[in-house]
């Protein structure tokens, strides 16, 4: 049965969520508090870079099952279940800030007329659903129910991970508000997986909390390979062919970023604290991508002695490849430790760079090709492994660098290739090719 759907937040989740409950054939509407943002939608555009999105979105505009609106009242009208889907980004002490759910409850106890299900894809700590409950229940007389439907997707991949995920988490305590969710999401044919509220709540960040730590775990074999001279790669392959380990997220590397597992990894620790649990694994697992995000600075002051007055061209700026998100980028924290060192830094990303024009250190400049970051640079960092970086070759940095030296901070290239080429070339847990210049 198709359904009437209210999405409040059109970020990476609100919106790839409203063009995905829309293509499925539900009619849609998004309301944001940004109207710039609903302006730039109503005119068919998307506010953000995530491959599909686009395309998909102006076709349910066209239509008639998508539309867009600053309006909470005028989107709540009528509709069968209200999706929150706005931020819950970190607040100083590393809790979550639900400053945005409190607004979006307001919101709704306000312009709720008839019965509907709210339904939480926001990530937030556990019981933070029955806080809504209780919250939006004392300021309204209207019935709802609360389900919690916590999100999956990967920003890059949003738009195949929402239609193609490996499973739906629907938490709910009332079976009625549970089974509008699961027949809302039917026609993905996705398998759900039932459970309470606060477990769902749960699943959230224990998955995200265990992707980090698979991570982490992954980046400090690196650091050993490094030491005992083993090769990373055949280490992950070998491991990953444990089923019980499997192949997935042990790419080594500079270590994780973006706008989820930093924030809900150090939400998780808080989480855990207020319930007197000290969470020591996962304080490690933080501490250990800290050290992890920095290390291409490490390895290059290693080499040059000093970087003072040395040009380094960073490569990729945005957290990960496919996207325009540079939110905890390690873009940020090795382009402050280079400029802090007296470097220039030119940066270069196919699709982020006005984002990071907005959040790196003034003092970076920007080239507007990979080839032009290269130009004249006395090394090349690799921070982000988009495939227009992969596919540099050994001759273009050859001819563009100074000093014909590359920092791989996402393990992109052949060390046997750059070996034969006579680059030097420093990656993450795997052998060192050094052929010019005696280490510092
Ligand atoms: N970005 C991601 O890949 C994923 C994010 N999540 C979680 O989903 C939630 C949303 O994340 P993003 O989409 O990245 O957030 P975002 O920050 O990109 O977007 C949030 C949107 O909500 C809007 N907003 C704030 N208050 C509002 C209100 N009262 N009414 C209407 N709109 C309002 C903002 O203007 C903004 O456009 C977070 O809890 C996040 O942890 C979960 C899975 C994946
Ligand atoms: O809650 C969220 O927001 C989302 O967080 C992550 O998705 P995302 O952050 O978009 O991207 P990932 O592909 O998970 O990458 C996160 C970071 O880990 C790094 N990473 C990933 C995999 C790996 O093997 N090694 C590694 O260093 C990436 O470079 C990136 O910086 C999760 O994968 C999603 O399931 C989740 O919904």
């Amino acid at each position: 049965m198709k359904r009437k759907i209210a999405v409040v937040g059109t970020g990476y989740v609100g919106l790839v969520t409203g063009v995905a409950l829309s293509e499925v054939g539900h009619t849609v509407t998004c309301v944001d508090v940004d109207e710039v943002k609903i302006k730039r939608m109503q005119e068919g555009l998307s506010p953000i870079f995530e491959p599909g999105l686009s395309e998909l979105m102006t076709k349910n505009i066209n239509e008639g099952r998508l539309s867009f609106t600053s309006q909470h009242q005028e989107a709540f009208k009528s509709a069968d279940a209200i999706y929150i889907a706005v931020g819950t980004p970190q607040k100083e002490d590393g809790t979550a800030d639900l400053c945005f759910i409190e607004s979006v409850a307001e919101n709704i106890a306000s312009h709720l007329k008839s019965y509907a299900v709210i339904v939480t894809k926001s990530t937030v700590p556990v019981g933070t659903n029955d806080y809504i409950k209780s919250f939006i229940g004392t300021r309204t007389d209207t019935p709802f129910d609360v389900v919690s439907n916590p999100e999956f997707l990967r920003e890059g991949s949003a738009v195949q991970d929402t239609f193609h995920g490996d499973r739906i988490v629907i938490g709910a305590d009332s079976p009625i508000a549970g089974d509008l969710i699961e027949e809302i999401n039917k026609p993905f044919g996705i398998s759900v997986f039932r459970t309470d509220i606060r477990s769902a709540e749960m699943i959230k960040y224990a998955s995200n909390a265990f992707l980090a730590t698979k991570i982490s775990f992954v980046n400090e074999i690196a650091n050993l390979c490094d030491k005992l001279d083993a090769n990373i790669d055949d280490v992950a392959k070998g491991m990953g062919q444990d089923q019980r380990i499997g192949d997935k997220f042990l790419n080594a590397g500079i270590g994780y970023g973006g706008s989820c597992f930093p924030k809900d990894t150090n939400a998780l620790v808080q989480i855990a604290g207020n319930v007197e649990h000290e969470f020591t694994l996962l304080k490690a697992v933080i501490e250990v991508n800290y050290k992890q995000q920095r290390l291409l600075v490490d390895k290059a002051r290693e080499y040059f002695g000093s970087l003072r007055g040395k040009t380094i061209a960073m490569l990729g700026l945005a957290f990960k490849p496919n996207t325009d998100d540079m939110r905890e980028a390690a873009s940020l924290v090795l382009a402050e430790e280079l400029v802090l060192a007296g470097a220039t830094v030119v940066g270069y990303d196919p699709i982020a760079m006005e984002n990071a024009k907005k959040v790196l250190p003034e003092a970076v400049n920007y080239a507007d090709s990979a080839l032009g970051a290269i130009h004249n640079a006395d090394a090349a960092f690799i921070v982000t492994e988009w495939k227009e970086i992969c596919s540099l070759t050994t001759e273009q940095f050859k001819e563009n660098l100074k000093d014909a030296v590359i920092f791989d901070g996402r393990n992109c290239f052949n060390v046997e290739t750059m070996k034969s080429a006579n680059l030097d070339y420093f990656s993450i847990g795997r052998p060192i090719v050094k052929t010019q210049k005696e280490f510092a």
